[in-house]
């Protein structure tokens, strides 16, 4: 397991639940330390213990070595040059099992695609795990279900069973642009929410922002060759509310700071983990506009996170687009 931050400690809980021996990996020594001496993160999720089959090192070597299945959780924007020094140790046929939710900056690319080019893996090789998985919650063990995306279907399969315990619940699905999408737009849509809500705004305005935030990333989605029907299932729909939804989300958090009125920075200074949707905002509007897809929740968090517009002139700027068909 490489990354210890939120959603890696508690994936790496799920795998040892599953019945897995997991071998966590830290980039912090004193945190590799911690969780071997105490069997928690003193940073992050503190209060959970990880279980007994999770041990942790600060060598990625040693975490990947001899491993079938080396699950990904850092940030998305880090996740390229993270597996170029990585990628020498991966064993012969393992699964790479993709955690993140973000699209990368300047090539556009999903984290899978660059996973492929960054480790020189088949792309068969690759699973994404999406859902509605707050981490805090399922450390809790609160029950949870997810989805195990995979052109593989094999693979899939054979992941979903490494990750089921009595309080996660994973299902399988071969559309692997669908899931991934769905994963990283509703951050975006997250940000728009949490906006909302600090300005003060109501249910029509929230329930019109998930509805038509997902409109617009099934648009994208079939655009780039998804499934439609993926976006109804927990790495579509399921993600999209549950994050709105939740207090816990850092994007909706961070979202929430921009509608109080704090610039980026100040934002930025108030948010201690990591929240994907503020720079994926800017590949995913590059990603829609050079496909010809209309994203205009999208564009409205960019220009208010990257281009100091008011909230309030946002709202008004999609209030005012040209009426259409549903
Ligand atoms: N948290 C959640 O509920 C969920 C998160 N996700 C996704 O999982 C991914 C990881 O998020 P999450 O674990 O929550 O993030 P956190 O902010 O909680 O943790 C980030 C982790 O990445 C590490 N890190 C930071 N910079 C680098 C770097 N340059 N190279 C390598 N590692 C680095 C941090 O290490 P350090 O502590 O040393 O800074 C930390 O271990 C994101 O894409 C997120 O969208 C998906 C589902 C649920
Ligand atoms: O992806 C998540 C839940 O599925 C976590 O969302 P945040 O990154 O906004 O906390």
């Amino acid at each position: 397991m490489l990354g210890a931050g939120s959603w890696g400690s508690a994936f790496a809980k799920i795998l040892g639940d599953a019945g897995n021996d997991v071998v966590l990996w830290a980039r912090r020594p004193e945190i590799a330390a911690a969780i071997r001496d105490t069997g928690r993160n003193p940073e992050y999720l503190e209060n959970t213990p990880l279980g007994e089959r999770v041990t942790a090192t600060a060598s990625a070597t040693e975490a990947i070595k001899g491993a079938e299945l080396v699950v990904l959780a850092v940030p998305s924007q880090t996740l390229r040059v993270n597996l170029g020094d990585w990628a020498a140790d991966l064993t012969e046929d393992s699964t790479l099992v993709s955690l993140m939710k973000g699209i990368e900056l300047g090539t556009t690319q999903r984290m899978s695609q660059v996973i492929v080019e960054a480790a020189r893996v088949a792309p068969d090789r690759v699973a994404v795990v999406s859902g509605p998985n707050l981490a805090g919650e399922i450390a809790l063990e609160q029950p949870a279900a997810t989805v195990v995306a995979c052109s593989d279907i094999d693979r899939a399969t054979r992941v979903q069973h490494a990750i089921t315990t009595p309080y996660f619940r994973p299902y399988t699905n071969d559309d692997v642009v669908g899931c991934e999408l769905g994963g990283a737009v509703k951050n975006v849509i997250a940000l728009a929410f949490g906006i909302a809500h600090a300005m003060g705004l109501g249910d029509n305005t929230k329930a019109m922002l998930i509805t038509r935030g997902l409109a617009e990333t099934a648009r994208l989605g079939v655009a780039l060759g998804a499934d439609p029907l993926t976006f109804s299932g927990l790495a579509g729909l399921g993600d999209l509310v549950g994050t709105c939804m939740s207090p816990l989300s850092r994007n909706r958090t961070f979202g929430e700071h921009l509608g109080r009125g704090k610039s980026l920075e100040q934002a930025q200074a108030a948010t201690r983990y990591t929240a994907e949707g503020v720079k994926s905002c800017l590949a995913i509007r590059d990603l829609a506009r050079s496909h010809g897809v209309e994203m205009p929740i999208t564009e409205q968090v960019e220009r208010v996170c990257h281009e100091g517009v008011d909230p309030k002139v946002a709202v008004a700027a999609l209030m005012s687009r040209s009426t259409k068909a549903e």
